[in-house]
C-alpha cells in the first residue's frame, strides 16, 4: 500500500513579524514543511497558475504532498509564545483581583496551588490546562508548575504527550508562603530539582525542556539561591524563570531580605541567577541601573500587562526596555491575569503603552527608532508575541517566524463567517488577495489580535505535527 504522503504544502496568506518594527504580510505564499516538521522553502508571491512550477522548482511533486489551499480572510502565521504563566492556577483565573500580589498568594493562590499534592488532581488539571492553551495558538509556553515534584512530573508528561513546545520548572519556594505549601528545606528543594531536572532529560523530547523556576527571591532563602545558582552554572544552557519588582510591598520587603544587595535585580546577580535565557517576570518598577544590569547579562523580561492591571501591580515601561534593547517577550501569567491567550496579553500590551504615552510629561522622543512614550505599533506587538518570545527563551533560530530552516510551529487563522459567526470579515465581490493588496491582510491581522479569540485559530501545529485548533483538520 502506497505511503500517506506528510510533506505539506500550504498556498495562501502568510503573516509574521521578523522585526519589532516589520510585518511581512504575504496574500499569496507557497510554503513547504517537510515531513520531520522543518520548513523546507517559502515562495513570496505565486499566482495560483503557477503553483505547480514552483513546486517543481523546489524538487517537489504535487502528488506527493498534502497540498492545503487556504481562502479569502484565513493565513498562517508563527504560534505564539507564552513566557510565563502558571499552570497550577489555571483553576483561579479570574478571582481575586480585589488583592494585590502579597495577600492575593497568601490568600487566593497558595491554597490552590497545594492541592497538586494530589497526583489525580494534577492530571486532570494539567490535561485540561495543556489542551487550553494550545487551542488559544501558543505553541511554546513557560510554565511554572508548583512546588511538587510528581506533579511536575505529570505536567512534563502531558507536555509530551500532546507535542507542545514547552519549558516546565518545578516551583522553589522554602519560605514565607504557608505552613501547608512551603518546601521542608533547601537541601530538598535542590534534590527535587535536580530529579526534575533529570526526570524531563529522560522523556528525551527536544521540545519539552526543563527551566529553573526559583519562585521569587522573597520565597528562597540564601542557600536555596546558592544551591540554585550552583545547578545553572551546572548546566549553562538552561532557561531560568522568576518573578521581579511587580509590585512595591514585594520590592520592600525583598530589600528587606537581602540587605546586601542594592537592587532586586542584584540578589538574582549575586546567585548567578542572571544571564542569557533567565526570564524575569513582570519588572513594573525596575530602576535605571537594574534596567542596565538586565541587559548586561543578557537577560529579558516577560511583559504580563493582563496581570500587572488585574492585580494593580503597575504598568511596565515596555518601550524603555525595548529602546535599551533588553528582549521582551509576552506572558498572560495566569491567573495574576485571567486570559490563557497571548491575544489578551497583546491587547492589554497595547492599552498599557497608551496609557504611559498620554501620562508622559515631556514629549515623545522624535527619533522613529524609539518607541518611548508612543504607542506600540502592531509590529511590535505581533514581534513581542512571538519572535520576541522566542528569542527570550533562547529560540530565535528555532521558532517565531515562518521562515526556512526553522520549525513549523504556526497556526492556520480564519476570520471569515466560515471560520465563526459573528463580526468578521466579508469578501467584497470579485475581491482577491495579491500583491496589490497587503493592506487588506494587514487590516485583518489587526482585527484578529484585538477582537480574535480562540475560535478563529483553527488548526495549531508545533513541529509540523497537530496539536490544537477549533478545527483540526
Ligand atoms: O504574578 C505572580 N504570580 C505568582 O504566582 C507569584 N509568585 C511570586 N510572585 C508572583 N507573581
Ligand atoms: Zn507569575
Amino acid at each position: 500500500m502506497a505511503q500517506r504522503p506528510t510533506r505539506r504544502v500550504f498556498y495562501g496568506s502568510l503573516v509574521h513579524a521578523t522585526s519589532l518594527r516589520h510585518i511581512q504580510a504575504c496574500p499569496r505564499a507557497l510554503i513547504g514543511v517537510s515531513d520531520d516538521g522543518v520548513i523546507d522553502w517559502v515562495l513570496d508571491d505565486v499566482d495560483s497558475a503557477s503553483i505547480q512550477d514552483a513546486m517543481i522548482s523546489k524538487g517537489w511533486q504535487i502528488e506527493d504532498v498534502d497540498f492545503i489551499e487556504l481562502g479569502f480572510g484565513q493565513w498562517i502565521m508563527p504560534g505564539f509564545v507564552d513566557t510565563h504563566t502558571h499552570a497550577p492556577q489555571y483553576p483561579n483565573m479570574g478571582i481575586g483581583g480585589q488583592y494585590e500580589l502579597l495577600d492575593w498568594l497568601k490568600n487566593v493562590t497558595f491554597p490552590t496551588e497545594a492541592k497538586f499534592e494530589d497526583v489525580e488532581y494534577a492530571k486532570k488539571a494539567y490535561t485540561s490546562v495543556v489542551q487550553r492553551v494550545l487551542d488559544c495558538g501558543t505553541t511554546t509556553c513557560c510554565y511554572y508548575a508548583t512546588l511538587h515534584l510528581q506533579a511536575t512530573r505529570v505536567l512534563a508528561d502531558i507536555c509530551h504527550a500532546k507535542g507542545q513546545r514547552a519549558f516546565i520548572g518545578k516551583c522553589n519556594m522554602d519560605r514565607h508562603a504557608s505552613e501547608t505549601y512551603q518546601e521542608s528545606s533547601p537541601a530538598q528543594s535542590l534534590a527535587d530539582t535536580e530529579t526534575i531536572i533529570s526526570y524531563i532529560g529522560s522523556l528525551e523530547d527536544p521540545l519539552v525542556q526543563p527551566i529553573l523556576t526559583p519562585r521569587f527571591a522573597i520565597a528562597c532563602c540564601d542557600d536555596l539561591l546558592a544551591g540554585l545558582g550552583t545547578i545553572a552554572s551546572q548546566h549553562p544552557d538552561m532557561a531560568i524563570q522568576t518573578h521581579i519588582s511587580e509590585n512595591p510591598s514585594e520590592i520592600a520587603f525583598t530589600g528587606e531580605l537581602f540587605p546586601d544587595c542594592d537592587t532586586y535585580a542584584h540578589v538574582y546577580d549575586k546567585f548567578g541567577l542572571l544571564r542569557e535565557k533567565t526570564i524575569l517576570a513582570h519588572g513594573v518598577h525596575l530602576k535605571d541601573d537594574e534596567l542596565d544590569l538586565i541587559k548586561s547579562r543578557n537577560a529579558g523580561i516577560s511583559h504580563c500587562p493582563t496581570s500587572n492591571f488585574h492585580l494593580s501591580s503597575g504598568i511596565a515601561n515596555v518601550a524603555d526596555m525595548l529602546d535599551r534593547g533588553i528582549k521582551v517577550g509576552l506572558g498572560t501569567d495566569v491567573s495574576g491575569g485571567y486570559s490563557p491567550s497571548i491575544l489578551t496579553a497583546i491587547q492589554h500590551a497595547s492599552i498599557a503603552s497608551k496609557v504611559l504615552a498620554f501620562q508622559a510629561s515631556s514629549p515623545p522622543d522624535s527619533s522613529p527608532s524609539s518607541f518611548s512614550q508612543k504607542q506600540l505599533p502592531l509590529s511590535a506587538l505581533l514581534y513581542l508575541a512571538t519572535l520576541g518570545g522566542a528569542d527570550l527563551c533562547g529560540l530565535s533560530s528555532v521558532i517565531g517566524t515562518i521562515t526556512p530552516g526553522k520549525q513549523f510551529d504556526a497556526i492556520l487563522v480564519d476570520v471569515t463567517k466560515g471560520g465563526v459567526e459573528g463580526i468578521w470579515v466579508e469578501q467584497e465581490v470579485g475581491e482577491e488577495l495579491g500583491v496589490q493588496n497587503k493592506a487588506r491582510l494587514l487590516e485583518m491581522l489587526e482585527k484578529f489580535l484585538f477582537c480574535g479569540d480562540s475560535r478563529n485559530v483553527r488548526t495549531v501545529w508545533v513541529k509540523g505535527r497537530v496539536v490544537g485548533g477549533a478545527q483540526k483538520p
